[in-house]
């Protein structure tokens, strides 16, 4: 049967109708009942049982410790089997749908799950959950994840009183239409212009070149009907720069566009499947009108006569939605990260090669010390990533409750920990998918092993919501040493301090790991500092110029000291759960250690550790990857994903693997029939061709 979608048909069907199909040519495990029967008992076995008896913790209290609390383990694991067994959601033949299939398909499982949260009346965190395990890119992530909140964020209370319900209850769809086609990172150099018209009360949205076409927005192509859209205000003869308005697009009716607005889809978008579901669109603007009040007036307003009024707030609010949304994207990247490594490492323990000289059982994958030492990384990365997630949702939590009561003092952290985390979390996230690829194997780069499909969703969130270089740029022209920058206050110890470390247990010490990226971090904040002002005697910028593939670098050491930072702090609560502090722990330590040595330069560079250091360090590492080894199948459970979530032949519970590859590969539309289409045309007279001069010799 065939899974899903709107072409929905069974293979059986198609299989007996087809003229040129051999029985022959069916999996011999489906030609007779005794085949299935005995298929069926197999998935039965789990594969990964002897795996599992291994764990030396306790598996239930591990998947509390990740998703934060025993209510959430509840709840996630009640809305993922929600979407599992509902066959709308089903997804296993997406990257076989045309981009129209793909797009109805998408359409009718946002509409499909909206259905269901009124029906089941679910919260705002249930549907969320839900949305989340439909798993597919769609118009309905920007308008709950940027259209609600830049209304939220930027509106004022009679805005979001008037706006917020109608999106609410659907009755209008919205993206968020910033991005043009030619300008994309440099927001002050958009060219949507909003000119107050003080004679009608209005403002004319207005696209004065073909590089000022919005471009990007997901859900503008095909399904918005509303959009928030960043132009520059002019009124009174003055440019005030770039503010959000409320534009209506399409005709509530009809769904048409309205006059003076050309909009339309940008076209498909590398991978199959994958980020194609969403209509990134195009939109052009002749002379729109809209009244006044559709401009977000939070932070500046337009009064009646025309006048340019702003409140006394900082402008880089406007700026608060992709805050917003860059600290959503960090705890995205532990689970699009826990999801690619989750399917490796079960992959990885079913997976056997070498070892057996004489016909026994072959060796583990998972049991190479170099499966481990690409692998267990990442595992821990997950992990950390997870916690500094958690983290960065408190800080944003934090720094909005105190906007609210116009304390402004730690904006300026929050946008640097959430641009530079974004930017370090996808990047590892993004590479690790692809190595995960690569740690299947040929089986790996199958669509039915879900990781191709899951790395061409996952790596545009590199560029989107800030270009991940641009984010660190950002970081690293912070001033101040005050939050997570504070060690910086300590720099005349940091700058001297020699590590302590003289064994390689002793790297098991967070303070000596704590101390030695602190050290590393600051020192190349110092060198970058004391170069840009070597460089440009004369001006500050042209310094920070010269000298940003460094000063990027520096962002990194920052970002992963925070990093390392939290995941210790984690560790030092009170964890509940047999031998889940210890397994924490051992992450924590593969973590930092793994960062140290992948950056062993940088820690000798700047004299934080000696080479002896440096390789106790990595000896240290090796005993920690065999600690990792026997708990690694249990650590993956801990995420608690159905296999519907993990869309993966190689990463399924039962790890009951090649079965399900050699039944997902006969439903690929090329085996419907035996002899493919096209052989009359091209490979016959081809074949026959060739005998033909054959025999003429
Ligand atoms: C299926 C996958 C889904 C995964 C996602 C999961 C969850 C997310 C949930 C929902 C979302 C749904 C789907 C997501 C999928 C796709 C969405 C993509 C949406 C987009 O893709 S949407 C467009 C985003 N497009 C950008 O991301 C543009 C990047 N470009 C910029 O962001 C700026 O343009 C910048 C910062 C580079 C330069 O801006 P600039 O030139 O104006 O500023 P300048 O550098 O001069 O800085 C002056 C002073 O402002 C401070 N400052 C700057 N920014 C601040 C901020 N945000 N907050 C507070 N302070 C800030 C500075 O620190 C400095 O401070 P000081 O003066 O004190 O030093
Ligand atoms: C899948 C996807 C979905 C998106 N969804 C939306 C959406 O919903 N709404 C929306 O408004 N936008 C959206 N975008 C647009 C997105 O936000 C931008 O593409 C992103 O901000 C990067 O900007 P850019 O394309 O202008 O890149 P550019 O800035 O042109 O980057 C090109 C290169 O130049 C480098 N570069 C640029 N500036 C600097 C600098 N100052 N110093 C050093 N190097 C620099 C970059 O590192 C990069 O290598 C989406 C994009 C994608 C891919």
């Amino acid at each position: 049967m065939w899974r899903g979608g709107s072409n929905t048909r069974t293979c059986k069907r198609r299989f007996f109708s087809s003229p040129t199909r051999s029985r022959h040519h069916r999996p011999p495990y489906m030609l007779h009942s005794r085949g299935s029967q005995h298929l069926k008992a197999m998935a039965e076995v789990d594969h990964l049982a002897a795996e599992r008896a291994t764990a030396r913790f306790d598996v239930e209290e591990m998947k509390v410790a990740w998703a934060g609390s025993r209510h959430a383990v509840h709840v996630a694991d009640r809305m993922a089997r929600l979407v599992a067994s509902d066959p709308v959601f089903r997804k296993d033949n997406r990257t076989m749908l045309s981009r129209k299939e793909l797009f109805k398909d998408t359409l009718r499982k946002a509409a499909h799950a909206w259905k269901r949260i009124v029906e089941l009346r679910l919260t705002e965190e249930e549907a969320d959950l839900l949305r989340q395990y439909v798993d597919q890119p769609g118009y309905v992530d920007l308008h709950w994840g940027m259209f609600v909140p830049a209304i939220k964020g930027q509106g004022t209370e009679e805005q979001q009183h008037k706006w917020l319900p109608l999106a609410y209850k659907f009755q209008i769809i919205g993206c968020y239409a910033q991005t043009e086609l030619g300008h994309g990172s440099n927001v002050q150099g958009l060219e949507t212009t909003a000119t107050f018209d003080p004679k009608t009360d209005e403002f004319v949205i207005h696209s004065p070149t073909l590089t000022s076409s919005k471009w990007w927005p997901g859900g503008l192509g095909k399904a918005s009907t509303h959009a928030v859209v960043y132009a520059r205000l002019i009124t009174e003869g003055k440019d005030y720069g770039i503010h959000g308005f409320i534009v209506q697009l399409r005709s509530l009716e009809d769904h048409s566009p309205l006059p003076g607005v050309t909009l339309g889809d940008i076209g498909g978008k590398f991978g199959s499947g994958a980020y194609n579901s969403m209509d990134n669109g195009v939109l052009r603007f002749d002379h729109v009108r809209i009244p006044r009040d559709q401009m977000l007036m939070r932070l500046s307003q337009v009064t009646r006569e025309g006048k340019y009024v702003h409140s006394n707030v900082p402008k880089q609010l406007l700026y608060g939605t992709m805050v917003y949304v860059r600290q959503s994207i960090v705890a995205d990247a532990s689970k699009a990260l826990s999801r690619a490594v989750c399917i490796a490492v079960r992959y990885s323990a079913v997976r056997k090669q070498f070892g057996s000289q004489d016909g026994g059982p072959e060796t583990q994958v998972l049991n190479y010390k170099t499966q481990q030492s690409r692998l267990f990384p990442l595992l821990a990365s997950a992990y950390a990533f997870r916690f500094v997630g958690d983290w960065l949702n408190w800080l944003y939590t934090d720094v909005t409750q105190k906007l609210e009561a116009k304390d402004f003092s730690t904006l300026q952290e929050a946008h640097a920990c959430t641009a530079g985390l974004k930017a370090v979390t996808t990047s590892v996230t993004a590479d690790a998918i692809e190595e995960c690829r690569k740690l299947c194997g040929g089986h790996g780069y199958l669509n039915s092993s879900g990781l191709p499909e899951l790395f061409a969703v996952y790596v545009p969130a590199c560029t989107y919501e800030g270009d991940n270089v641009v984010l660190l740029l950002q970081l690293a022209s912070g001033k101040q040493p005050v939050g997570t920058m504070a060690y910086m206050g300590k720099v005349q110890y940091l700058m001297q301090c020699k590590s302590a470390v003289s064994s390689a247990e002793d790297w098991l010490n967070p303070d000596a790991i704590q101390e030695a990226f602190e050290a590393r971090a600051l020192r190349m904040a110092v060198n970058c500092a004391q170069n840009i002002s070597q460089a440009a005697s004369q001006e500050e910028a042209a310094g920070f110029y010269e000298r940003s593939p460094d000063l990027l670098e520096a962002a990194v050491a920052h970002i992963q000291l925070i990093i390392v930072t939290k995941f210790i702090e984690k560790v030092h609560q009170e964890i509940p759960g047999h031998g889940v502090k210890e397994q924490l722990q051992a992450l924590c330590n593969v973590y930092a250690l793994y960062i140290l040595h992948k950056h062993l330069g940088d820690f000798l560079a700047t004299g934080c550790i000696t080479p002896r250091q440096g390789a106790l360090a990595n000896e240290q590492l090796g005993k920690l990857y065999a600690q990792v080894r026997p708990n690694a199948v249990a650590l993956v459970d801990a995420f608690n994903y159905t296999d519907h979530y993990l869309g993966s032949v190689l990463g399924r519970y039962d790890g009951d693997v090649y079965p399900a590859l050699y039944e997902e590969a006969w439903k690929d539309p090329l085996n419907e029939t035996v002899v493919p289409e096209g052989y009359h045309e091209y490979l016959r007279p081809l074949i026959k061709q060739q005998q033909l001069k054959l025999s003429r010799l």
